[in-house]
């Protein structure tokens, strides 16, 4: 029986204030199984970062925002100038785990300048700031991501085919999740949506996340893979292309997993919408396109040997695994984020997104 709320209120990232603990889903073992790891010290929160046992932009965001605050309090000095260089040098640590969602950088940021701004306090109420902020930025991105569902389903209508690539549900996020979103809450609302998620080589956030969380909430979810999806659309299935985004440039240009371009190419191709969506914290005014985006590079032996009993290829063979690539701006039909649906030109509708804020 589809248990939608257990799928869209997935806890995958759980500060226990009474234990004073931080839990998050392990997601490098799903589908198979759901088991929570704490986190408590700088290397197994960068490890954890690195290796996406949380991951998504968004959730990466939410847990390093924890984690600066567990780590504030692991620092056990009354002199503010040592606290902070050493929270600073912790932040710095968490950024480097992977350098292209921007939401990471941006939540390490908001903790720092929450404790500049409370450096004259007590470490008592310094400690329950940085808690708060942690608690806010991860409630709010519970609201963004509603919002960014229902502005993403009303681009739908009943029995729209979907194609989504990799992983942007509540695994991904906070709740609902971002691209995911939307099928969630047709689903809450029994509209029929037909997804075509990707697997997603090289490390299968499609076939072991999107499936996984889609087929538990009864969503009509069809695994294909990354190879399929010309077929897919050419066979007149796909109405529109649902994707996240790690980072998304001022002039619209968005980085997201690899083979998310490929994507947009082939959609461009058979006159198929692609739709971007993704919180405001993901994108970044002061990258001026995507160019100026850095991608991670990860280690070959994910292609190679990872998911197989025996290696698919010898040793020596060279590989090339960048997590992630840029969808040009011209291919994107519309960046759908908690404030509303930006349509193109980016330039101009991206900017007026934060002129909002003031
Ligand atoms: C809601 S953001 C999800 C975004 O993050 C994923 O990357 P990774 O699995 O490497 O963290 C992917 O790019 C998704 O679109």
């Amino acid at each position: 029986m589809p248990d939608i709320t257990a799928v869209t209120h997935a806890q995958n990232i759980r500060y226990d204030r009474k234990a004073e603990a931080l839990y998050i889903i392990d997601q490098t073992l799903l589908p198979g199984e759901e088991k929570e790891i704490r986190l408590q010290t700088i290397d197994e929160m960068v490890e954890a970062i690195r290796a996406l046992r949380v991951r998504g932009a968004p959730a990466i965001g939410i847990c390093a925002a924890y984690c600066m605050y567990v780590l504030a309090k692991s620092i056990r000095t009354e002199d503010r100038p040592t606290f902070l260089k050493r929270l600073s040098d912790y932040g710095q640590q968490l950024d480097a785990a992977r350098p292209t969602a921007v939401n990471l950088g941006w939540a390490i940021r908001e903790m720092m300048r929450t404790a500049l701004e409370h450096v004259h306090d007590t470490r008592g109420q310094m400690l329950d700031a940085l808690y708060e902020r942690a608690v806010v930025i991860h409630e709010d991105d519970i609201a963004k991501c509603r919002a960014i569902s229902e502005y993403g389903l009303s681009l739908l209508k009943e029995g729209d085919g979907v194609l989504t690539h990799c992983n942007a549900g509540p695994l991904a996020t906070s709740r609902y999740g971002t691209a995911q979103g939307p099928f969630l809450l047709a689903a809450e609302r029994g509209m029929h949506i037909r997804v075509f998620a990707d697997e997603t080589r090289p490390l299968l956030q499609g076939a072991r996340l999107t499936s996984y969380e889609l087929q538990r909430a009864g969503v009509d979810v069809t695994l294909i893979c990354d190879n399929m999806a010309s077929i897919v659309m050419k066979n007149g299935w796909v109405q529109a292309c649902f994707v996240g985004c790690d980072r998304v440039a001022a002039n619209g240009d968005t980085a997201n997993k690899i083979g998310t371009s490929g994507v947009a190419i082939l959609a461009k191709h058979y006159g198929i919408p692609v739709y971007v969506l993704g919180p405001t914290s993901t994108i970044d005014m002061a990258c001026p396109d995507g160019d100026h985006i850095p991608i991670e590079e990860r280690d070959g032996e994910e292609i190679k040997t990872m998911w197989y009993e025996k290696p698919m290829a010898l040793p020596e063979v060279k590989c090339y695994n960048p997590a992630f690539d840029v969808t040009d701006h011209e291919l994107i039909a519309g960046i759908v984020t908690e404030k509303g649906i930006c349509r193109p030109p980016y330039t101009k509708s991206l900017k007026a997104l934060f002129d909002d804020k003031k």
